[in-house]
């Protein structure tokens, strides 16, 4: 019987590759015409801008012609890209052209209805749908419902239906591998497969077995700030990248990807996840580190990445610690805000503008402007309107320096080719007098001789914002906790950094938005949708600023409270509280991820027992080996044993990491083995992860995920307290199929020897406790 109906649906696979086939014919045939236009036309465009220029109008008469040319090469490279995406997507249809099915039956219909669900949408000639696309509306039905009574978003609201049956398929080149009906949301079976494959160098889409919850976070299109507060390897990343391509699905008249951010862990994770959209048929998003966006913004300036800080970290007495804290909290940026409201013109830190090497603008004339303006607009709309103001003085100056003497011998000097360029699209003789003529160039010159100018007034450069930064340390109300002179100290650091072009990254938030408040400038009003990911890492102040930088977006924020590396362990309750008093929206929404994915059920049951709320988590079922423990006296053993573990681990899996806890680490080990064993070290620069030995540390491994892991030196001595709980668990949970922990001496009082049950750990050791 069962093969029958498999029989009977690999026709239909059958029936549907062959249509696609012809339509893979038909719009390759389409692609290679549009190819050669393009290159036809490209051709031309080329020859044209070789042509030799003699008369200006021939010029004129060329450029029109090529701004023509370059438009329409333009339209027909788009054309050509839109029609090779869509070849690549029907060439993954033809492979593998559904993973579901359901039938359906609406109310007063005599018969049920049949629909296919794939990664995207196929009809045959006639309009009809032999696939349906994942994210259409009546899809959701696949990944929601059990049988019965079901309903389902639509752009004209709730739909109801009956679902008769839910069929799942494995489609490998066309044949179907495996195919069962099931209640379940997505069965087990399937999500056994998917997971049990070995780790590819690309994070893959999960469309075929997107889960329940997951499937609430990709499709919700109502929350203004959805927080996603997930277990490690419960898919948050995944459920963010298919959200991604949701809303592009759904939003497609009116949102582009790069209306997209998602500001991610690192660079390698960037690369990463970068070929889960374009495998939907998506453009990516932009993907920016939080360190490149500040180092964008403070352009400059040294500085100090969430890795260097962490590096440090140890070194941090506790007054130092509360000092940090105060600076990240919403607390401090509040301040900030009420500072910059109360400013008068005294206060307001201005600088000169410089012109070969002369003051331009002085200080005393930018105050005195800023004072002019009445008391009761606000300090921002007043520097906005000073700026306007600079703006025209420099016209102005503009106009008078035209007819000095060093211009006028400027352009008597001028060759015939330059005094064309700066006639810029004007015709000779189109001025009324050779005076209007000359006039009209001696502006062009001045003007571009005074382009620095326009540029320092435009960029907000006449003021100084450390000095009004450093204005505000000293004069913000401290919380009781912190000591005066301790607070004095930490300003005094800052004004010796910026003196040596550096700051370090608690003050980066405050201070951009002290400037970019004042000079109500840095706001992007294009960007709709904003993702974080792991937002653990992320301080209040940061994501204020974010939210300042980007108004008109939508908050997705991702993260697991447990793998917080770069500060104490927060509740999620806790953090969303905290953001939702920082961000003041309406619609927020917490979700909540507690099955993990990722590890083997032994690798997930250890992760758990080392958490004090472990028992929240909820491990996948997947065999597996148990996590070995090996204890050694010393770093040379754990060397030797470490050239004795890597090649046999190796022989099974494409990727084995050592995980270490910070760089220095990684250093040392990498130092010792790379020469026997082909280790790679990766850097907080390296954008590409190869496969083979791999050596890092962990905060350059966020968010992704290793064949088999080697959790390098768990001792005592290494881990000694709770503080660094989120960076042993983050590394015991990157590990798919095995993990080893390696502990140079007694290892830590993190793993309880309740974790060290031998159901939950094979334990090997080499000294005695
Ligand atoms: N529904 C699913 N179907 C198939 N695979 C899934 C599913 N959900 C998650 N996975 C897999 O589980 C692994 C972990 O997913 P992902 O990296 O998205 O989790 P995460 O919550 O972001 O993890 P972490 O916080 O630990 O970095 C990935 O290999 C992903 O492909």
């Amino acid at each position: 019987m069962e093969n029958k109906e498999q029989h009977k649906e690999q026709l239909r696979v059958d029936k549907v590759v062959s249509k696609i086939d012809k339509k893979i014919i038909s719009t390759k045939d389409e692609f290679d015409r549009a190819h050669t236009e393009t290159k036809k036309v490209q051709q031309t465009y080329s020859d044209n801008t070789s042509v030799n220029y003699f008369e200006v109008d021939d010029r004129i008469e060329t450029s029109a012609e090529l701004q023509q040319q370059r438009g329409l090469v333009s339209r027909l490279t788009e054309n050509e890209s839109i029609l090779k995406t869509q070849l690549s997507t029907l060439h993954d249809l033809k492979k593998s052209p559904y993973f579901g099915r359901i039938d359906i039956q609406d109310d007063g219909q005599p018969d049920d209805e049949t629909l296919y669900i794939g990664i995207a949408s196929f009809e045959n000639a006639d309009g009809e749908f032999l696939v349906y696309d994942w994210r259409a509306p009546i899809s959701s039905i696949y990944y929601n419902g059990t049988l019965g009574q079901v309903a389902y978003d639509t752009p004209m609201g709730e739909q109801k239906t009956t679902l008769k049956k839910k069929r799942q398929f494995q489609i490998v080149n066309g044949q179907i591998r495996n195919m069962f009906d099931t209640n379940e949301t997505v069965g087990d079976e399937m999500l056994q497969s998917a997971l049990g494959a070995q780790n590819d160098d690309y994070m893959q889409n999960i469309v075929a077995t997107i889960q329940h919850e997951q499937n609430d976070i990709i499709r919700d299109t109502k929350s203004n700030l959805l927080v996603v507060q997930g277990v490690a390897g419960s898919g948050k990343t995944s459920a963010i990248l298919q959200r991604i391509a949701f809303l592009l699905y759904h939003s497609r008249d009116t949102l582009e990807a790069d209306q997209i951010i998602l500001f991610s862990p690192n660079k390698l994770f960037s690369h990463y996840i970068s070929e889960v959209l374009p495998s939907l048929g998506e453009r990516n998003m932009r993907q920016v580190t939080f360190d490149e966006f500040i180092d964008n913004r403070l352009k400059g300036l040294n500085v100090q990445s969430l890795f260097e800080r962490y590096e440090t970290d140890d070194a941090l007495t506790p007054q130092q610690k509360l000092i940090r804290g105060f600076k990240e909290s919403a607390k401090f940026m509040d301040n900030v805000k009420d500072y910059c409201n109360h400013l008068s013109a005294s206060q307001i830190f201005f600088s000169d503008i410089i012109f070969n090497e002369a003051v331009f603008f002085s200080k005393e004339e930018i105050r005195s402007i800023f004072d002019g303006f009445p008391k009761a607009i606000t300090v921002s709309d007043r520097f906005f309107k000073t700026k306007n103001e600079l703006i025209k003085r420099l016209k102005k100056r503009i106009n008078h320096e035209t007819g000095k003497d060093w211009v006028n011998d400027e352009i008597d000097q001028l060759s015939n080719e330059k005094y064309h360029d700066l006639l810029a699209g004007h015709a000779l003789g189109e001025f009324q007098n050779e005076d209007d003529e000359r006039f009209f160039i001696a502006k062009k010159i001045v003007t571009d001789r005074l382009e620095v100018v326009y540029d320092a007034i435009f960029n907000n450069n006449f003021l100084d914002p450390y000095l009004q930064y450093a204005n505000f340390l000293k004069t913000v109300d401290l919380p009781q906790n912190i000591d005066q002179k301790k607070w004095q100290q930490a300003t005094s650091e800052f004004n010796d950094a910026i003196e040596f072009h550096s700051i370090k990254l608690d003050d980066c938030a405050p201070l951009l938005y002290m400037r970019d408040y004042i000079c109500s400038s840095g706001q992007n009003n294009t960007m709709k949708y904003l993702f974080v990911d792991e937002m653990q890492d992320y301080s209040v102040a940061q994501l204020k600023y974010l939210r300042y930088a980007f108004p008109q977006t939508k908050w997705t924020l991702l993260g697991d409270s447990e793998q917080a590396l770069f500060k104490d362990v927060e509740q999620p309750k806790e953090i969303l509280n905290k953001l939702n008093a920082a961000f003041n929206v309406r619609h927020s929404r917490l979700i909540s991820l507690k099955r993990s994915y990722r590890s083997t059920y032994p690798i997930t049951t250890f992760a758990k027992s080392i958490l004090p709320n472990g028992d929240d988590i909820e491990a996948f079922n997947r065999d597996g080996d148990l996590p070995e423990l090996i204890v050694l006296p010393n770093f040379d053993n754990a060397i030797k044993r470490l050239e004795k573990i890597v090649p046999k681990q190796r022989s099974t899996y494409g990727t084995v990491a050592i995980l270490t806890k910070n760089m220095e680490e990684a250093k040392q080990v990498y130092d010792r083995i790379h020469s026997k064993l082909d280790a790679t070290l990766l850097k907080d620069a390296d954008r590409t992860l190869p496969k083979g030995v791999l050596v890092l540390p962990i905060y350059l491994a966020k968010g992704l995920e290793f064949d088999s892991v080697i959790a390098w030196d768990t001792s005592e001595n290494n881990y000694p307290d709770e503080t660094l709980l989120g960076t042993l668990y983050t590394i015991i949970t990157r590990a798919m199929h095995h993990l080893t922990l390696l502990s140079i001496g007694d290892v830590t009082p993190l793993i309880s020897d309740q974790s060290l049950t031998t159901s939950r750990v094979k334990i090997e050791r080499t000294i005695k406790r």
